[in-house]
């Protein structure tokens, strides 16, 4: 999931020193004007190709995965792919940006940038850009298991509903799983081998996709007790008064409130971008050229796995689907095996993410406020049990994951992915080489404006559908 848990051995082996090191950019020699790419730095990497591929789909691939066939319910096939394939090229055009800034002068992480092109302000910009994206990621993880907890200890139970007890509230589910396997491991000073599992969550999304799939010719729509638990979108609601088989109608173009969530929601899987320079620095024989072929396979991977679970998902469940696809099938049978071992793979594996994306965002804090001092425990403590608090209150507080999608979708994730890389990108790259006017800066500049204009509108239409009230058919929980 959210891998900066892939990089999790260049930051436990003394990634903070480098980084450090970057602070000061001189450790780098400075090739510019060097025709031929050469190492990236100074740095030598040692992961081959394929292991990278691997590290950048682990690093793209997480709780995002679960709400693309909800994505899909709200446009219909053909332009949920036509949007799929959208983002992920602009995805991978955005990585171009960035190895290309990045190969001006060896910069290694996302936050270096920003400081080469705006000084400090730049560089607390991307920290704190990212801060608020991985504390989303976070909460997204969280609500999931606020979602699925409850499922697994009923069906473990042998209960077919939720009978109310605490132990099957979701909200002290989250508290409990915090404090007692979250916090401890944020608190090891390292990540050591936790840094080493990401291969672990992209086998259950693997296996979650398989089961879709498999799912897809055992369910069969439309769902005995659909109107009591899973509202249909709201578009569905008027078809469902004119006979059921509407509701189990494949779409191919729709458009309703919920549709303001789909590039959101797109845009928020394809964020790995703060990992690409690390994973960059990290690769063997690294010049530009290998690194963009890394992402492009690595983007066309996932691109291929979100396609496939969100188009079995949605035929599966068509307008009944939940922002959160495993939580709709609780729906069917509470107490089916198949899905209770991929709710545990699923919970398994987001819990131990939390802990991974905590690290960087106590990095940016800690270098943000405190740089250059040495490491101090009651800092280290204190910022991961405030960040903790803060995502389980609003864990607790956020009634659908499709919200924290939805917010940190047209946020963080569009400067993330257009705005931020754009204007590095014209800072960055120096005039002599490519002037202002030159195509490429031009191209960069559409790109940064296009970022924000997905912004300002996704933001403007989830407010109003939050204003007018019409969300509560989202299926929220
Ligand atoms: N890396 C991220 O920020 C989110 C990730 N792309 C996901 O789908 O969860």
């Amino acid at each position: 999931m959210e891998l900066q848990k892939m990089n999790g051995h260049c930051k436990n082996e003394g990634f903070d020193g480098l980084d450090a090191l970057a602070e000061h950019e001189e450790f780098l020699p400075h090739k510019s004007g060097g025709k031929k790419e050469i190492h990236f730095t100074d740095f030598e990497g040692k992961t081959s190709f394929g292991m990278s591929v691997f590290n950048l789909s682990n690093a793209i691939m997480g709780s995002g995965i679960l709400g693309l066939a909800f994505a899909m319910s709200n446009t219909g096939v053909i332009l949920f792919i036509i949007l799929l394939v959208f983002i992920a090229i602009l995805s991978a055009y955005s990585i171009h940006l960035l190895l290309k800034s990045a190969g001006v002068i060896g910069i290694r992480a996302y936050e270096q940038l920003g400081n080469r092109a705006f000084g400090t302000k730049g560089k607390i910009l991307a920290a704190f850009v990212i801060t608020v994206h991985n504390v989303g990621a976070m909460s997204s993880y969280l609500f999931i298991v606020k979602s699925e907890l409850p499922l697994v200890i009923q069906a473990f139970l042998g209960k077919q509903e939720n009978t109310g007890e605490w132990f099957l509230d979701g909200n002290y589910l989250v508290i409990i799983v915090s404090i007692v396997i979250i916090l401890p491991l944020a608190l090891m000073k390292q990540l050591g081998y936790l840094g080493y599992t990401s291969g672990f969550s992209l086998t259950c999304m693997v296996f979650f996709l398989i089961s879709v799939i498999y799912k897809k010719f055992n369910i069969t729509c439309p769902l005995e007790d659909r109107h009591q638990n899973a509202l249909p979108n709201d578009t569905d609601v008027h078809s469902d008064l004119n006979g059921t088989e509407h509701v189990c109608e494949a779409k191919l173009f729709t458009i309703n409130s919920q549709t303001a969530y789909t590039i959101p929601i797109l845009a928020f899987a394809f964020v790995c971008h703060p990992e690409v320079l690390p994973i960059y620095t990290e690769l063997r024989d690294a010049t530009k050229k290998r690194m963009q072929k890394v992402a492009n396979i690595s983007i066309l991977a996932m691109f291929t796995m979100y396609l496939l679970t969100a188009l079995f998902g949605y035929l599966t469940f068509f307008g009944a689907v939940e922002p959160e696809l495993l939580h709709t099938y609780s729906k069917v049978d509470a107490l089916d095996v198949l899905i209770l071992c991929v709710r545990l793979a699923v919970l398994v594996a987001v819990t131990l993410t939390v802990p991974v994306v905590l690290f960087p965002i106590r990095r940016a804090v800690l270098q943000t406020i405190w740089p250059d001092k040495p490491f101090h425990w009651a800092k280290h403590i204190g910022i991961a049990f405030g960040l903790i608090v803060i995502v389980n209150i609003l864990v607790i507080f956020v009634p659908s994951i499709r919200d924290i999608f939805g917010l940190i979708g047209a946020t963080s994730a569009p400067s993330l992915i257009f705005i931020l890389p754009g204007i590095f990108y014209l800072r960055i790259v120096p005039s002599e080489q490519e002037p202002l006017l030159s195509r490429p800066k031009i191209q960069a500049a559409c790109f940064a404006a296009l970022g924000f204009i997905f912004m300002v509108m996704s933001l403007s239409f989830i407010i109003i559908d939050w204003v007018t009230g019409q969300s509560r058919s989202g299926g929220g929980h």
